[in-house]
């Protein structure tokens, strides 16, 4: 059982108010300026990653203060809780072991009294042998070719931790070609489908409900595609492999359940990565390294259980952007990766988040009075530099920045990355310190400019500064540290989630819209004219049907 305590109910909260108050006004500069130790004091080191977060708006006693708050709201039972197996995913009556996934250390975690290790350790077992016949070419297509292309069908949880980590891990790549088809617009699986040889095409269609409207259709266009091309029934068997909880489903759509790899009902969609749904990350870098993306969130994992909460990266990093979250009215949060090959990295992180922490009914059933999950968004740097980093500077609104960068890239080019790297330092050093009034106008006077001039202009060139960043340093990003890295928002979600008293595990969110969209779709299968909604949604899907 999870507490059920709000964080604003704890006696530290109380106290973090009275703070707020004096630490509003508090200009970081100074802060920086009145510690000489300041970086090493609000830095972690964890392996590769070193998390600097001294360009935030916080002292010691803010840190201590939030920590208190996490240690009322009982955060160390609830790792215990998750960490042990426990339902803590009470309204799915489930646990939540994407920890055991990849738990390399390989003690027995219990689930209603069987050790769920057994399970992992055969599916892993699988997906080795699998892979390794579909990347060496042992395993044929039903003409006797090897596979050349590999295409994962799947949405949400069942395709974006897939895509992500292909992307980001691109350099470790083996021959194979990956495809990823996510959407039901017809466009997605037909322009995949455009350049593929079903001769040497493998579909992996990943559900772990295997009832999902979008894989299922995709994952039947695919199927006819493959028929139409000459191949019988009977090559399905070559070319279709499942990654479900369903094994019903999976051979009710025809796919032979030795080609299932199977995974449970306690590892959560936007988690999934690490099981089953991983078997597009294993062909595209081979097993060996998906074995190390799991060594990395292992070594993260222990951290995470095992560290005291002062220097627990992901309670911290979750702890400082409640201070934002909760007291500053920050309504988001940017993830901003200095590699192109983490291009996926925020939107991975925008289901990780938005559907774990995006409630407003707490543990109790009752509705919050305070602000949880914020809105995750980023695009690599530095394309973002020229696109919305002007807000971050200059609006009006507080947009606390997790800044990532490799400090060694896979691609050294010239001096491509040293370039990066001075945009990645300048850029959390700029929202610190901004660019007062008096430097502008020094600015101006030195280039010439009248004082007429400079009146008029100074005031857009001011930037207020003060802005929090996390600057989160990486080594190089390999399966290892990529693996711990995702580890660790994994767990500052959680860590999130706890002190805010919802549930993250659920997803009840996405349900009315699909309700709803089952309701209309027989709707649209004829032409009659609908009245049985509100006016503007009869008067539009009376125009599409005039329209089509
Ligand atoms: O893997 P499935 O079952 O197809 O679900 C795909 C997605 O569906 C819904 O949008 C949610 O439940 C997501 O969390 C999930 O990732």
């Amino acid at each position: 059982m999870l507490p059920k305590i709000n964080l604003t109910e704890t006696k530290a909260y109380t106290y973090l108010s009275d703070h707020f108050e004096k630490m509003i006004d508090t200009d970081l500069k100074d802060l920086f300026k009145s510690d000489n130790e300041r970086f090493s004091k609000f830095s972690i080191l964890f392996e590769d990653i070193l998390v600097d977060y001294s360009k935030n708006r916080v002292d010691e006693e803010t840190i201590a203060l939030l920590i208190q708050v996490a240690k009322e709201c009982m955060l160390n039972d609830a790792i215990t809780a998750m960490f042990s197996g426990e339902k803590i995913n009470m309204t799915e009556g489930r646990p939540v072991l994407h920890i055991a996934l990849r738990n390399q250390s390989n003690t027995p975690i219990y689930v209603d009294g069987k050790d769920v290790m057994p399970d992992v350790n055969a599916v892993l077992n699988h997906m080795q042998e699998f892979s390794n016949d579909v990347i060496s070419g042992t395993w044929k297509g039903y003409t006797g070719k090897p596979i050349s292309d590999v295409v994962n069908i799947g949405i949400g949880g069942s395709d974006l931790g897939p895509v992500m980590v292909t992307e980001a891990l691109k350099p470790y790549k083996t021959h194979l070609n990956l495809h990823f088809v996510s959407n039901v617009d017809g466009t997605h699986i037909a322009e995949t489908l455009k350049t593929l040889n079903p001769e040497t095409t493998l579909f992996l269609i990943a559900s772990k409900t295997f009832t999902t409207q979008e894989t299922m259709a995709n994952a039947h266009s695919a199927r006819d595609w493959f028929l139409a091309a000459g191949a019988k029934e009977a090559d399905i068997a070559k070319h279709f492999a499942a990654l479900s909880t369903n094994s019903k489903g999976v051979s009710e759509f025809g796919i032979d359940t030795k080609n299932m790899f199977e995974f449970w009902d306690w590892v959560g969609g936007r988690y999934s990565l690490w099981s089953a749904i991983g078997l597009s990350i294993c062909l595209s870098i081979g097993f060996d390294n998906f074995k190390e993306l799991l060594a990395g969130a292992h070594a993260m994992d222990n951290h995470f259980k095992e560290t005291d909460l002062e220097q627990n990266i992901p309670v911290i990093l979750a702890l400082v952007g409640i201070w934002y979250n909760d007291f500053f009215d920050a309504q988001t949060q940017a993830i901003l990766p200095y590699d192109q090959y983490m291009h996926r990295f925020a939107a991975y992180f925008q289901q990780g988040d938005m559907e774990s922490n995006g409630k407003h009914v707490d543990r109790n059933g009752k509705d919050v009075d305070y602000e949880t999950g914020p809105i995750i968004w980023g695009e690599p740097g530095t394309n973002g530099q020229h696109a919305f980093y002007q807000l971050i500077h200059q609006g009006t609104k507080l947009i606390p920045c997790d800044f990532i960068a490799p400090a060694q890239s896979h691609n050294p080019l010239g001096e491509h990355h040293t370039l990066l790297l001075s945009n990645f330092f300048a850029q959390t050093e700029a929202l610190m310190n901004g660019k007062s009034l008096d430097v502008v106008v020094d600015e101006l006077k030195s280039s010439g400019k009248t004082q007429e001039e400079i009146d008029q202009i100074a005031p857009f060139k001011v930037f207020e500064g003060n802005r929090p960043t996390n600057s989160i340093l990486v080594k190089k990003i390999t399966p290892r540290s990529l693996g711990s890295l995702i580890a660790m928002y994994e767990h500052k979600i959680f860590v999130q989630g706890i002190l805010w008293n919802i549930y993250s595990f659920d997803q009840w969110g996405v349900e009315l819209g699909k309700q709803l969209a089952g309701k209309i779709l027989p709707e649209l299968r004829n032409e009659d004219e609908v009245t049985s909604h509100d006016g503007s949604t009869n008067g539009l899907i009376n125009r599409f049907k005039s329209w089509r």
